[in-house]
């Protein structure tokens, strides 16, 4: 089908062309790869610089015009923004909070669930919408989370008639108010299934339900996850937003980013390429380190996750690595799905030195247990800021980068600390209390079901309860 509009494709190579609405509502491409636009749009300094001062709202909508023509013009962009972002309690939605002379926290947690995950699942939630309605079609989710894509996967679409969602998260290994936030939602379209195993098995299984045809055939699948190229394409603009208000595009800012599945940074990464001047992207890391291992040493090996303080990011095989990779190696769906094949027989392959070279905007950081907790100690002792574990990891790394001294550092603060409370106690002695707006959840009856980790005992769960 001829596209009339921004065309998307697989980095595989071997998918259908899709326009955004396409590539919204089916999530991963028939041929395992993500979906990617033909081209990275861009923007002259002189357009990033009249974008000063924009809302947020009439930002994102600026931004994200490109990678949506011919499915939705900017002033409809803009609409579904407002709607999506009216949720939020902070009427800057991703506000920067400034920490010492160089170092900024931006703040991407003041939405329902207390994440950055709800900058984009919000508004996925108003594309799912838009898209689905008048139609018939009936969409089943199948999503897998460490702790925060699900909950707020699950406040974006809970209640929605034409939606059905099937949240796999990793037994026992989320928090308690991660696991509330999920598992308290009692709308008759949520399902939250508890698997044994790793957040990485979950993935795993979520990505080949996509691609078993007794399961994306009888259902129409879509994701929540980062590989729904849609969920990245709204985490762009507070690149833009943070950059825009510490001098941009004239002076140049780096982001230091925690990463698990790589989306976040790779956000970060598309903002450069279309023309967003960065000093750098530090990818950081906790002790599951394997994309620290790749940046700096070529090594993407997988070693089995060892939990941890800062658990949405105990993750090895990072699924937007693939997008980094499509792009590193000159664009060729061919070679990016032979590396993938090959990955995904041995476990690990090797970045050459070529690639890393044309990744010199990323660097990369190992953050462990103790220097997490410094980190926060530090915030609290010397900013009064009370940050929770995934940022204080980022803001480690953003302290001991070596950026120069005139470079705004911003560290992304992806949750809420009160997400999170006991490590935030264990190190700072601070028990943080929960916002009056999730302050219930411990009151609530909670309901999931708990599966071995099989993958054919997860599909036989779906098909079993997915309405049709
Ligand atoms: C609080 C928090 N920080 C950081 C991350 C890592 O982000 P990404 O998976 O986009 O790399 C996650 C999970 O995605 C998260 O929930
Ligand atoms: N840390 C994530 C893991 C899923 O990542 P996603 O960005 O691909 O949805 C989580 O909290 O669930």
């Amino acid at each position: 089908m001829a596209i009339n509009g921004t065309e998307y494709i697989s980095t595989r190579g071997n998918a259908d062309v899709l326009d955004f609405a396409g590539v919204t509502l089916t999530g991963l491409a028939s041929d395992g790869g993500l979906y990617v636009p033909r081209h990275w749009p861009q923007f002259s300094t002189d357009e990033i610089a009249a974008m000063r001062g924009l809302s947020y709202v009439d930002l994102a909508a600026r931004i994200m015009a490109p990678f949506t023509v011919g499915v939705l013009d900017e002033a409809e962009l803009r609409s579904l923004c407002a709607t999506a972002y009216g949720s939020f309690a902070h009427t800057a939605v991703t506000p920067l909070v400034q920490l010492d002379g160089q170092h900024w926290l931006l703040e991407l947690f003041h939405g329902p669930t207390l994440a950055f995950k709800d900058v984009a699942l919000q508004l996925l939630g108003q594309f799912f919408e838009r898209f689905l309605s008048g139609t018939d079609t009936k969409l089943t989710i199948v999503g897998a989370t460490s702790g925060d894509t699900g909950s707020a996967a699950i406040d974006a679409v809970a209640g929605r008639a034409q939606i059905e969602i099937f949240m796999l998260h990793p037994h026992n290994r989320v928090s308690d108010v991660q696991r509330r936030q999920m598992t308290t939602i009692l709308a008759p379209n949520v399902h939250n299934i508890a698997i044994g195993g790793s957040f990485d098995d979950a993935q795993a299984m979520v990505k080949r339900m996509f691609n078993d045809k007794d399961v994306n055939g009888p259902l129409t699948l879509s994701a929540v996850n980062s590989i729904n190229w849609a969920r990245l394409m709204a985490q762009v603009v507070y690149y833009f937003y943070a950059a825009l208000r510490l001098g941009g595009p004239e002076r140049k800012v780096a982001f230091s980013v925690p990463t698990g599945n790589f989306g976040d940074v790779f956000a970060g990464y598309v903002a450069a390429q279309m023309g967003l001047p960065i000093e750098r992207l530090i990818v950081a890391t906790n002790i599951n380190d394997i994309l620290h291992r790749a940046l700096s040493k070529g090594d993407y090996s997988v070693l089995s996750v060892t939990p941890t303080a800062s658990p949405s990011m105990d993750i090895q095989v990072s699924s937007n690595f693939e997008r980094l990779l499509f792009d590193l190696e000159g664009r060729v769906g061919a070679t990016t799905g032979a590396r993938m094949k090959w990955f995904e027989q041995m476990g690990k392959m090797v970045l050459s030195p070529e690639m890393r070279k044309n990744a010199s905007l990323l660097t990369s950081a190992r953050t462990d247990a103790d220097q997490m907790s410094a980190a926060m100690r530090w915030a609290y002792g010397a900013t009064d800021q009370i940050i929770d574990p995934h940022t204080a990891i980022a803001l480690h790394a953003a302290r001991n980068a070596g950026i120069r001294p005139d470079v705004p550092v911003v560290t992304l603060a992806t949750a809420h600390p009160a997400k999170f409370p006991d490590a935030v106690e264990n190190a700072t002695g601070i028990r943080p209390a929960l916002p009056a707006r999730v302050a219930q959840l411990f009151d609530r009856e909670e309901r999931f079901d708990v599966l071995p980790g099989a993958y054919d005992a997860v599909r036989d769960y779906v098909l079993a309860r997915a309405t049709r």
